[in-house]
This record gives structure tokens, sequence and C-alpha cells, in this order.
């Protein structure tokens, strides 16, 4: 199976549908250059990322033009696209009493898709946990791995990476790949790396980690996206610029780790 992560670089200049356009020729262009299976882009980098004043304008419903663009792209050029997230305006209001989500979309060459609202809100009293509902949901999703067997994806962002009872939640619903979109800032990177392996090593699955480049809202982020095996190993990993990583892997080693070294059945509930 064929990976490509788009790590994307932006700044506070760049308006959103001008993003959308730029992201959209970079997809266009991977796909044609590598033929991957399924691509990869940030968190929230269509709504500006950390700038969360302007998330309320920017919001849009699950059937809005952002993912409409985002399935339309993945039709188009015949991957499976994992957009990231966006702000997503809810249809009504949640148990918080708030009307936007931070949702990631992964969707299919056929028009499938599935959603995931970020479950652990980022910025401690002000930002998501002033302005975003919390998701309630552990999300998997089946997806084409290049072979006549499909894949299950488990999906998260950004923060999420911080909390491993998600993912034992994941390996239970039988995720074997945690895809990660995140605009995780440069001064936490080292945490970013190091708890992308951790989740890798404990859970015994491929984790795919996509993150941004660039400075916005006075926030300078991290780059070094990765993807590592379920040995631990790190299989590739971005340096902290905008950079396309291409990655193939053996979704079948997952079964292989997890038979000659059975961890997980030693689990004690
Ligand atoms: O946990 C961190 O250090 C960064 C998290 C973050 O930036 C986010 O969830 O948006």
């Amino acid at each position: 199976m064929r990976i490509a992560l788009v790590q994307l670089g932006y700044d506070d200049a760049e308006t959103m549908p001008e993003r959308v356009e730029r992201v959209a020729t970079l997809v266009r262009a991977t796909v044609d250059e590598h033929e991957p299976d399924l691509v990869v882009l940030p968190e929230l980098w269509g709504p500006t990322g950390f700038d969360y004043r302007r998330w309320d304008d920017l919001a849009e419903p699950i059937d809005g033009p952002w993912v409409t663009a985002m399935t339309a792209l993945a039709a188009e050029t015949g991957v499976t696209l994992h957009a990231g997230s966006f702000i997503e305006r809810l249809a009504e209001t949640g148990p918080d009493a708030r009307t936007l989500a931070n949702t990631s979309v992964l969707v299919t060459a056929e028009g499938g898709r599935t959603a995931y609202r970020k479950i652990h809100r980022f910025g401690f009293g002000s930002g998501e946990p002033k302005l975003l509902e919390a998701g309630a949901e552990v999300v998997t999703a089946e997806i084409p791995s290049g072979t006549d067997e499909s894949v299950t994806v488990g999906l998260s962002t950004c923060y999420d990476l911080r909390f491993p009872e998600l993912y034992r939640q994941q390996v239970d619903a039988g995720a074997e790949i945690f895809v990660v979109p995140a605009a995780w800032p440069a001064a936490r990177v080292a945490h970013w790396t190091l708890l992308g392996r951790a989740r890798a090593v404990e859970d015994q699955v491929f984790v795919v980690q996509c993150n941004t480049a660039g400075t916005h809202a006075r926030t300078d982020m991290g780059g070094h996206s990765q993807v590592i095996a379920p040995t631990g190993e790190v299989l590739a990993e971005a340096g902290a610029d905008e950079e396309v990583l291409v990655v193939d892997l053996d979704p079948g080693l997952v079964e292989r780790t997890r038979a000659s070294f059975p961890v997980l059945s030693d689990r004690r509930l």
C-alpha cells in the first residue's frame, strides 16, 4: 500500500479558496507522480489552522463547499483522500452549547465518506474547548489497500495523540493503521514524534502522522510528519518545511508483528 502525506506549509496571507486550489494542484501532481492508494492532508489547513478567531466565519456544514471539493478531488484523481480536518458547522447545538467541531474527513474515489469529530480539544480553556463541541465517537473505516484486501484505519486528530486510551479503542475496533492529521507546533515537535512511535509500539499498528509546516497565527508549525511500522521502526520522516512524503507499507506486518510478539493478548481489562 502506498501512502502520500502532504505536509502543507502556509502563512496568514493566503485565503482559504487560494489554499484549496493550491492543495488540489499538489494532490493532482502527487497522484500523477507517485500513484498512491491513500493521500493524507493535515489538520485545519483550510480554515486557518490555529487562528481560531476566524473559525466561525470559515465554518461550513458537512455538505458544504470544502467537503464537496475534497470529494470531487478524490473522484477525479481516483485515490482515497484523508482531507485532514475543517471547522464543521453543526446542524444542532451540542451538549457543551457549541455549534462548531474540528471534523476530519476521509473520502474514497467512489464517493464514500467517513467523518471523525476531534474528541480531545486543545487549548486549556481557550481556543478549541471554548469554541468547539467535543466528538464522542471512536471512528474507523475500511479503505482499499492496493490489493484485494481492504485495510482498517482509525481516525484521530492532533492533540488526540496524547490520549492512548482512544487508540486502544481503535485497536479493539480493528484498526491496523492510525491516521493522524495535525497542526502541531514546533515547540513540542519532539512529543509529536515520540508519541507517534509510542502508539505504534504499544498498539502494534502503523501510525501515519501528517503535520503542518510554515508559520501561521504567530505559531511556528513543527513539520516532521512520519510513518511508523508496528515494530516501532520509522519508515519515513519529513523535515520541517513543506514536503510530500511517500511511503510503501505492507499492512500484513500488523498481523505478523502481533503473532511473533503477542503483547496485546496480555492486556488485563
Ligand atoms: O498537544 C500538543 O502539543 C499540540 C496539540 C495541538 O496543537 C492541537 O491539537 O491542535
